[in-house]
C-alpha cells in the first residue's frame, strides 16, 4: 500500500532525541537526531529527560523546516498530515517531554496526533524496507529483546528476554569493566581479536535470559589484573594469572548471546512456518549478529532483511513511517487518549493497518518424509513406525559451541524421553542414540502435531504431562505445540496388545526433550508452562480458553505454587529501564 501521506515523527524514549519527516509519495525519510551521551555510567533518566527537553525542540524545528521546504501544497496548509510520536515503551520522564512536544505541534499545525508503539515501529520499519509480507521479527534493542509475529490482528510475543534487554546486558558488562556508554560497539571492536571461551548459554523455548552469562563474564574479567581493565583499544593481549583476556570475553559474549538470539529466531520461523525474518533495534547494528542471522536464514532457505543502521538504532524515521500506516488506517488519537505509557507492550496494539494481508500458513503436507525442525532434520517412516532425528551443525554458531550443544542436547533428549515415559507421560520409545553424530532413532508417534490439531482437551492433557515431569524433578524445556504429537499412531504394538484397548485419538505425546534438565526450582517449572503458553499464543486464533485448559490439567496433578509463580513470570520480561 502506498499513499501520499506526509508525517512528522518524534522519538525520545531514552537516548535519541529525534524528529523525522516521511513522505509516502516518494518514500523519502528525513531524520534529524541528537544523541544523549552520559559522561559516566549508564543512562540516567533525569539527565536523559533534560537532554530531551533541550534537544527535542531543535530537532523538531529542523524536521519542520524540511517539511516546509519539500511541500508543494498551498501555503496556508500544514506541510504534513499528522504528528506521530513514541507513546511508549521508554523512560517516563523522556516520554512525557516527547508527548508534550507532539501535542503542542499538532495543535499549532491543526493536524491529528498518532501514538506509535516504539517496539512495533522497530519491527514495522524492517517490514517496510524489506517489502516482506509476514515476517517474524527479532527486536534486539537496548531495553528489550523479543520475537514478534503477526497473528489475528496483533503482533504476538513469541519469545522474549526473562531479565534485561540485550543491549542493556552488554552495556552493564562494559560499565563493569570501566568502558563508557554505549558498550555494544566497544564489545564488537574488542571481539575482533578474541578467542572462544566457555560461557553459559540459556534458552527456554523461545525465551532466553542473560543474567547467567553476564555474571560469568564479569567473573571472568575480575580474574584479570587491574591494569588490564583500562579500555578496549590496546593491541596487546592482557592476561594475568588465571585471568581471561577481555577480547576473549567480548568475543565469546557475542558468540553466545547472538547465538541464543539466532537460535530463538530460528525456532520462531520453525513454529510459525514463516520464511522471512527481519531485524530491528540498536543491537542490530552489530555485524556479527547480522551475519549469524543471515547464515541461519540461508541454511534453512529463509529470507533475511536488516534495515540500514539509521533505521535500526532509535530514530524518528521509524515512528514517522509507522505513523503514516496508522494514519492511513484512521488510527489517530484524541487529545485525552494521548497519554504516554512507559510499559506499552507491542501486543497491546491493535494492528489495523494490515487487514488485507495473509496470515502465516502452517502445517505439514501429508506424506512428507522429511521435516526440518528448528534444530534437527527429522526423517519420518510412519509405516515402519520409526523416526531418525539428526541435529545438524549450524553454520552460524561457533564450532565449539555448536558441538557442545548438539552433543549435550542429544544425550539429554535420549535420557529425559525415557525418564518421562517412566513417569507415565507418553513419549516415543528410543531405539538408538549416537551423541557424537547427534543422532537419535525413535518410535513414530501420533498422527499430527498439536499445532495442527489444537483442542482444549488435548491441551489439558499436556498440562497434566508437564505436571508429571515437574513432580519427577525435571522440565521439558521446550514444550511447544510442535513438540506435542496427537493421535492414535503408536508404533509399540506390544504395549497396545498389553493394554488390549484401542489407543485414544486424543492421546498426546511429548517429543523433543533436548532442552530439558533436572531442577527443583518452582521458577523453572513455571517457565516450562509459560513457554507452552506462548506457543499457544503464537499458534492459536483464540488462545485464552486453551491457556485456561493447560492450567486445569496442570492443577489435577501438579502444585498450585507453580501456577502462582507463573503469574509472576507473566508480569516479567516487560520494559526494564536502562539504569
Ligand atoms: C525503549 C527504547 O528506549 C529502547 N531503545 C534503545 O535501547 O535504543 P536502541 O538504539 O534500540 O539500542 C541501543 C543499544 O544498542 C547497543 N548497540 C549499539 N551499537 C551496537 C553494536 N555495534 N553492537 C552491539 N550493540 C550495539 C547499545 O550498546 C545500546 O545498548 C528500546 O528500543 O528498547
Ligand atoms: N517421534 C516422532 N513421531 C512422529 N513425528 C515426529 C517425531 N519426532 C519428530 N517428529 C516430527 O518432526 C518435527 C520436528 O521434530 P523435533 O521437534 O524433534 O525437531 P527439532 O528440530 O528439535 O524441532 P524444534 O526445535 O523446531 O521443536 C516434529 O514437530 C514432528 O512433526
Ligand atoms: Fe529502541
Amino acid at each position: 500500500m502506498s499513499s501520499d501521506t506526509r508525517i512528522l515523527g518524534i522519538e525520545g524514549t531514552a537516548w535519541a532525541a529525534s524528529a523525522a519527516v516521511f513522505d509516502g509519495a516518494t518514500d523519502d525519510v528525513f531524520i534529524e537526531s541528537d544523541a544523549y551521551e552520559p559522561d559516566s555510567g549508564g543512562i540516567h533518566p533525569r539527565e536523559a529527560a533534560e537532554h530531551m527537553h533541550d534537544a527535542i525542540p531543535r530537532v523538531v524545528e529542523t524536521a519542520l523546516e524540511h517539511a516546509h521546504n519539500t511541500f508543494d501544497g498551498p501555503a496556508d496548509e500544514a506541510p504534513i498530515d499528522a504528528v506521530a510520536f513514541s507513546q511508549g515503551p521508554g523512560l517516563g520522564p523522556c516520554l512525557r517531554i516527547v508527548g508534550t512536544a507532539a501535542r503542542a505541534l499538532s495543535q499549532a499545525l491543526e493536524v491529528p496526533l498518532v501514538g506509535v508503539n516504539h517496539m512495533v515501529a522497530h519491527l514495522e520499519i524492517g517490514r517496510h524496507t524489506s517489502g516482506f509480507d509476514s515476517p517474524v521479527c527479532l527486536n534486539a534493542s537496548g531495553a528489550n529483546a523479543h520475537l514478534l509475529a503477526y497473528r489475528n490482528g496483533r503482533y504476538r510475543v513469541l519469545g522474549e528476554t526473562m531479565d534485561t534487554g540485550v543491549g542493556n546486558a552488554i552495556d552493564k558488562f562494559t560499565r563493569h569493566v570501566g568502558w563508557t556508554h554505549p558498550g555494544g560497539p566497544k564489545v564488537e571492536a574488542a571481539a575482533e581479536d578474541g578467542q572462544y571461551i566457555d560461557l553459559p548459554y540459556v534458552v527456554k523455548g523461545m525465551d532466553f535470559s542473560f543474567s547467567g552469562i553476564m555474571s560469568a563474564a564479569k567473573q571472568a574479567h575480575d580474574g584479570v589484573s587491574a591494569s588490564s581493565a583500562s579500555g578496549g583499544s590496546s593491541d596487546e593481549r592482557r592476561e594475568s594469572d588465571g585471568g581471561t583476556p577481555i577480547e576473549d570475553i567480548c568475543f565469546s559474549l557475542q558468540e553466545n548471546i547472538f547465538g541464543m538470539l539466532t537460535e530463538v529466531a530460528e525456532r520462531a520461523l520453525s513454529l510459525t512456518g514463516s520464511d522471512e525474518l527481519v531485524l530491528g533495534g540498536g543491537v542490530g547494528q552489530n555485524a556479527r549478529l547480522r551475519e549469524m542471522l543471515e547464515a541461519m536464514c540461508d541454511q534453512r532457505g529463509a529470507d533475511f532483511h536488516a534495515p540500514e543502521p539509521r533505521f535500526l538504532r532509535d530514530n524518528a524515521g521509524m515512528i514517522a513511517v509507522l505513523g503514516a500506516k496508522m494514519y492511513d488506517a484512521g488510527e489517530t488519537l484524541a487529545l485525552e487518549d494521548s497519554r504516554v505509557d512507559p510499559n506499552y507492550r507491542p501486543d497491546q496494539v491493535p494492528v489495523v493497518w494490515r487487514t488485507d494481508e495473509p496470515e502465516l500458513a502452517v502445517g505439514r503436507a501429508d506424506g512428507e518424509t522429511q521435516v526440518r525442525g528448528a534444530e534437527a532434520l527429522v526423517s519420518l517412516d510412519p509405516d515402519a513406525g520409526r523416526v531418525t532425528k539428526r541435529r545438524e551443525s549450524k553454520t552460524y554458531r561457533h564450532p565449539e559451541l555448536d558441538e557442545r550443544l548438539r552433543r549435550e542436547r542429544t544425550t539429554l533428549e535420549a535420557r529425559l524421553t525415557s525418564l518421562a515415559r517412566r513417569e507415565g507421560v507418553p513419549t516415543p520409545v528410543l531405539s538408538d542414540v549416537d551423541p557424537l553424530e547427534a543422532r537419535l532413532e525413535l518410535e513414530y508417534v501420533g498422527d499430527a502435531d498439536l499445532r495442527d490439531a489444537l483442542t482444549a482437551e488435548r491441551v489439558r492433557d499436556v498440562g497434566r504431562h508437564l505436571a508429571r515431569l515437574h513432580r519427577a524433578g525435571f522440565v521439558h524445556g521446550d514444550p511447544t505445540t510442535r513438540n506435542v504429537r496427537v493421535g492414535r499412531h503408536d508404533g509399540s504394538s506390544e504395549e497396545r496388545s498389553a493394554n488390549s484397548r484401542e489407543p485414544d485419538p486424543n492421546r498426546t505425546f511429548l517429543i523433543d526433550f533436548g532442552l530439558g534438565y533436572h531442577t527443583d526450582h518452582v521458577e523453572d517449572y513455571a517457565m516450562d508452562v509459560h513457554v507452552f503458553d506462548q506457543s499457544l499464543v503464537g499458534t492459536a486464533d483464540d488462545p485464552e480458553p486453551l491457556r485456561e485448559a493447560v492450567r486445569e490439567g496442570y492443577r489435577e496433578i501438579g502444585e498450585e505454587s507453580v501456577l502462582e509463580r507463573l503469574r509472576d513470570v507473566e508480569g516479567r520480561g516487560r520494559y526494564v529501564d536502562s539504569t
